[in-house]
This record gives C-alpha cells, sequence and structure tokens, in this order.
C-alpha cells in the first residue's frame, strides 16, 4: 500500500476513477441536496434533457487537478503513521504484518489530515455540480452563479470569507476519519486473505480489495455524505443549519431549490407557476439567495 512510487500510482488511477465516476457523484450530489427529483432516473434524465452529457461533468476540473495532490497526503500521512505505530518498513510488513488496530488508527489519522486538503475543492465541487444552467443559455436568460471553478473560489471567499471554502469540513472530518481507518483494515484484511504469507498480493487481487474496501467504506459514509453536501449548499452567513447536528435534525424540505426545468420551488411551500415563484422570490428576500445556484 505504501512503497514511494504508490502516490504517483493512486494519483493516475484516482484520476481515471474519478472521470468514470464523477457523472454518478453528481446525480448523487443533485440527489442530496435539492429536493425536486423523484429518484436517480427522473435526476438522469432531466440533467441530460436540460443540460446534456456536459451537465454529468460539471465541478470536476478541481478534482482532477487535485486528486494527485489529496492521495499523497492520504497515503503519506497512512503510510508514516504505520511507520511509527509498528516501526516497520513497508519490506518488512509483509513478513510482518501489523495489526488490524495499527492499520484502523492510520487510516483514521490518513483520513483525517486529507480532508483538510480535499475540503475546499470538494466544496467548489459541489456548488458547481449543482448548477443546473443548460450549456447554450437562450438569451436574455440570468448568467450562473459560478462562471467557473476559479470563479467560485473567489466568489465564496469574497462572499463568505476564508472560512467559507472549509464549508461542511466538520462533516468531512466525521465522514472521512473513521471509514478511511475502515476502507485500510478491509483492504489489509481482502489482500491477507487472498496471498500467501510473505507475498505481495497481485494487481488483480490489490484491485478488487481496493474496490471492495471502497464499497465498505462508502456504505458507512453515506449518511454523513449527505450531511456534508448539505452543509456545503448552505452558504456560511445565511445560517441555514447552525451545524451538524442542526443539519441531522432539520427537515431539509423547508429549504427551497428552483428547479430549472419547471422554474418552480422544491420544498414544502412550492409554487406552482411563474407568477407564484416571483411572488415567491420577491417575498422571501434574502433567504432565497441560494436559488441563484438552481436558476436556469
Ligand atoms: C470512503 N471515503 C469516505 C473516502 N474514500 N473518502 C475520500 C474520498 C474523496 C473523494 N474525492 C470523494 O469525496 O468522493
Amino acid at each position: 500500500m505504501s512503497s514511494s512510487r504508490e502516490p504517483r500510482t493512486q494519483g493516475s488511477s484516482g484520476a481515471l476513477g474519478l472521470v468514470l465516476g464523477h457523472p454518478f457523484d453528481t446525480v448523487k450530489v443533485r440527489l442530496q441536496t435539492q429536493t425536486t427529483y423523484r429518484g436517480i432516473i427522473d435526476c438522469m434524465v432531466k440533467t441530460y434533457r436540460h443540460e446534456s452529457l456536459l451537465g454529468f461533468f460539471k465541478g470536476m476540473s478541481f478534482p482532477i487537478a487535485s486528486i494527485a495532490m489529496v492521495n499523497s497526503v492520504l497515503f503519506g500521512v497512512y503510510s508514516n503513521t504505520l511507520l511509527a505505530l509498528t516501526a516497520t518498513s513497508h519490506r518488512e510488513r509483509r513478513a510482518q504484518p501489523p495489526s488490524y488496530i495499527h492499520v484502523f488508527i492510520a487510516g483514521c489519522i490518513g483520513g483525517f489530515v486529507q480532508v483538510y486538503c480535499l475540503a475546499p475543492f470538494d466544496l467548489i465541487k459541489v456548488r458547481l455540480q449543482n448548477q443546473t444552467e443548460p450549456r447554450a443559455r437562450p438569451p436574455g436568460s440570468p448568467p450562473p452563479r459560478y462562471r467557473g471553478p476559479v470563479h467560485c473560489a473567489v466568489s465564496i471567499f469574497q462572499e463568505e470569507g476564508p472560512r467559507g471554502l472549509f464549508r461542511g469540513a466538520w462533516a468531512l472530518t466525521l465522514r472521512d476519519t473513521p471509514t478511511m481507518g475502515i476502507y485500510f483494515v478491509t483492504y489489509e484484511w481482502l489482500c491477507r486473505q487472498s496471498t500467501r504469507d510473505g507475498q505481495d498480493p497481485s494487481p488483480a487481487r490489490v484491485l478488487v480489495a481496493g474496490g471492495f474496501a471502497g464499497i465498505a467504506s462508502w456504505a458507512v459514509a453515506t449518511p454523513l455524505d449527505v450531511i456534508k453536501s448539505r452543509l456545503q449548499m448552505a452558504g456560511l452567513k445565511r445560517g441555514a443549519y447552525r451545524g451538524v447536528l442542526d443539519c441531522m435534525s432539520s427537515d431539509h424540505r423547508r429549504l427551497t431549490y428552483v428547479d430549472s426545468d419547471t422554474k418552480t420551488i422544491g420544498g414544502n411551500d412550492t409554487p406552482k407557476d411563474d407568477s407564484g415563484l416571483s411572488h415567491f422570490l420577491q417575498t422571501r428576500g434574502d433567504s432565497l439567495r441560494e436559488c441563484d445556484l438552481f436558476l436556469a
């Protein structure tokens, strides 16, 4: 898991996985944060009709640019923590495998540290994924709130301050600290089960073990991933949620989002037509700035 070549390998395989997985990630993020979709298929159909295939790839550039760095931090911290805990190098570890508790602790620390590299990139990704404007905008339609990842980063910095770039970081920490521990323990266990003592696992086994470790860790990570995405979408100043616990216990439907297809607002008090919508926007004022993100 931790030879000197690994961060680079992890970076390029991570980037490939990211391109393949990003369309699904976009659907996941939209379902987590918007109330207007009836389910996965509805979200896919609406996204394709309204934004074409490119809609599924919104917000992908920063994650691609940062994945190598984020993975280097994760695997570097994991490997060095394991080294400190077990006093064995990567080579010695095959003959003298570390205990699962050491693997878990090193994974948790790796997950904890990588959050602070990942958080701003993940925030920008989520905000851009939630912009549902079509590629070719009809003349006169309002521009999207963020023109791209750099504009998004600068706008968040200006509107919400440096802390704004770390919005949702607490939930991300709670999501990634234990689940990266689970990831590495599952990975190690599967490699050890499928490999003779003292031997390195074959590339195919590494792939399968990594895949199952990903499934196990994401199964546990998903509830906090929902909270993280909702906190990231709620701007720091508007105080839609007071924190992780408040977000967990709040009814998400009280937040209002504009559906870009129907121009109606998702939520409990949804106006049904355009005049209802503009009246609603006028009367709700600042609390509805969030809707900018979803207006086509
Ligand atoms: C199992 N877990 C929680 C993880 N693998 N965490 C790191 C994932 C980082 C990735 N770019 C994402 O947020 O999708």
